[in-house]
């Protein structure tokens, strides 16, 4: 009697479970599989000091845009999925991220990238600081938290591996290579079609504790430099990605996915750093690299047959999880500062090319200030806000549908493991 009332309860919650992740999966789609949040950080000292004022406004009620005040006095408008304004913390900053970081749990493969100038906080918000972490390391605590949650139903093994581009060259953070020669990394295309990294180091972690440790420790092999803009920049790509098997211990399904955290190079051009020699071969790489990513990024927009996941080691790795169904989502960083409008723009400008790829059922908004000016523009700019309202409805009463079903989830969750 009891083990056919088990049985039911079982049977039930896996229905449920797969009912949520269907709609988990339509709230993503409909806000679009690749998401642009840009955040922009304070003013320095140096920039206080030597008279350089904020070009970024923000709406006070608006979430998703930001103005920025050009040399001619007129104002470019930008919107992205979310903007971050230079008082906004870390905490504000995850809670964001978090659902897409947890749906790697449910098997997809997701990519975060920090994009922007020397200098913006891209390593603020990936890496943080010991004070105040950024989304590497709440990641980890929020994947271990919905794990630790899930525990009688599911088992969940998480690995880390950390790995850096620099000039063309992939290099293992988690070997120490002081002694020896480094360890050549090549991508690699597995007998299942995924890339892969043979030999890269791939360490099981089991809880947080471990996990700062170990990414000090990538972080510290890294590659830095210093140039004009920034005293501690960083030179290379750094990567870090978790590994999650799944294994549901009700139906024994198991799932194997990926999640990237990718802290780019800054992206300026070189005139602006002054620099030479050895940094100039440095910032060659970087932005022949960076320059491949928006050419992947312009072929998935054009939607084109042939994406050039190639031409660069950081896409080649990337393929599996830029694009498709894959989450992707890309911080675009960038600094308040007059002194930096002209790279501002830049970044604002790649990052809105990268907001206007159509994935899913969800249409995007580029920007569109330029043609503002026309009639019929201004005529489609207000269909399409009739239109995204419309999707913003829809996503809404999805979400509270959402909302339901975690609930019973939850209770009949509680439910099995009390049977158990
Ligand atoms: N949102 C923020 N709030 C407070 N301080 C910040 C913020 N963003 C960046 N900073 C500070 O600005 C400085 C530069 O940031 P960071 O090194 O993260 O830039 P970056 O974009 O990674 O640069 P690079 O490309 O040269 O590595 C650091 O001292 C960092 O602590």
């Amino acid at each position: 009697m009891a083990a056919t009332k088990l049985g039911t309860l079982e049977k039930q919650y896996l229905e449920e479970s797969s009912e949520r992740k269907r709609l988990y999966n339509e709230v993503i789609e409909l806000k679009g599989n690749i998401r642009v949040f840009c955040r922009c950080r304070p003013l320095n000292q140096a920039e206080i000091a030597n008279g350089f004022a904020s070009v970024a406004e923000f709406e006070p009620t608006q979430e998703n845009e930001l103005q920025i005040l050009s040399s001619d006095s007129s104002k470019k408008h930008f919107k992205f999925d979310h903007v971050f304004k230079p008082e906004d913390g870390q905490e504000a900053v995850f809670a964001q991220t978090k659902p897409i970081v947890t749906s790697v749990l449910d098997g997809y493969n997701v990519c975060i990238f920090a994009y922007g100038q020397t200098g913006t906080g891209k390593t603020f918000t990936m890496e943080g600081t010991p004070e105040n972490r950024g989304v590497n390391y709440r990641t980890l605590e929020e994947l271990f938290r919905c794990s630790e949650s899930k525990s009688h139903l599911m088992k969940f093994e998480l690995s880390v591996s950390m790995l850096e581009v620099y000039n063309e060259k992939i290099r293992d953070l988690l070997v120490d290579n002081s002694n020896q020669p480094p360890k050549k990394l090549e991508v690699k295309q597995s007998a299942e079609g995924t890339q892969e990294v043979p030999g890269l180091v791939e360490a099981q972690v089991y809880n947080t504790d471990g996990v700062w440790d170990l990414l000090k420790k990538g972080y510290a092999v890294r590659s830095v430099g210093s140039t004009a803009a920034n005293e501690q920049s960083s030179r290379s790509h750094c990567l870090l990605r978790v590994t999650v098997k799944g294994e549901n211990l009700i139906n024994g399904q198991r799932t194997r996915s990926h999640l990237w955290l990718v802290d780019l190079a800054g992206s300026e051009r070189v005139g602006k750093v002054e620099v030479e020699g050895e940094r100039l071969k440095e910032s060659q790489f970087i932005n022949k690299s960076l320059s491949a990513l928006g050419d992947v990024i312009a072929a998935l927009a054009s939607k084109t047959s042939h994406i050039p996941y190639r031409n660069s080691k950081l896409t080649h790795m990337l393929q599996n999880s830029l694009g498709g169904d894959c989450k992707t989502l890309m911080f675009v960083q960038i600094s308040p500062s007059s002194a930096d409008l002209g790279e501002t723009l830049c970044s604002l400008n790649f990052a809105s090319r990268v907001r206007g790829i159509e994935s899913g059922p969800a249409r995007k908004q580029a920007d569109v200030s330029e043609h503002l000016k026309s009639k019929q523009m201004a005529e489609k700019l207000k269909h399409e806000e009739k239109e995204t309202k419309k999707l913003q409805d829809n996503v809404q009463s999805l979400q509270l549908r959402l909302t339901a079903r975690e609930h019973i989830c939850r209770g009949l969750q509680d439910k099995v493991v009390r049977f158990n």
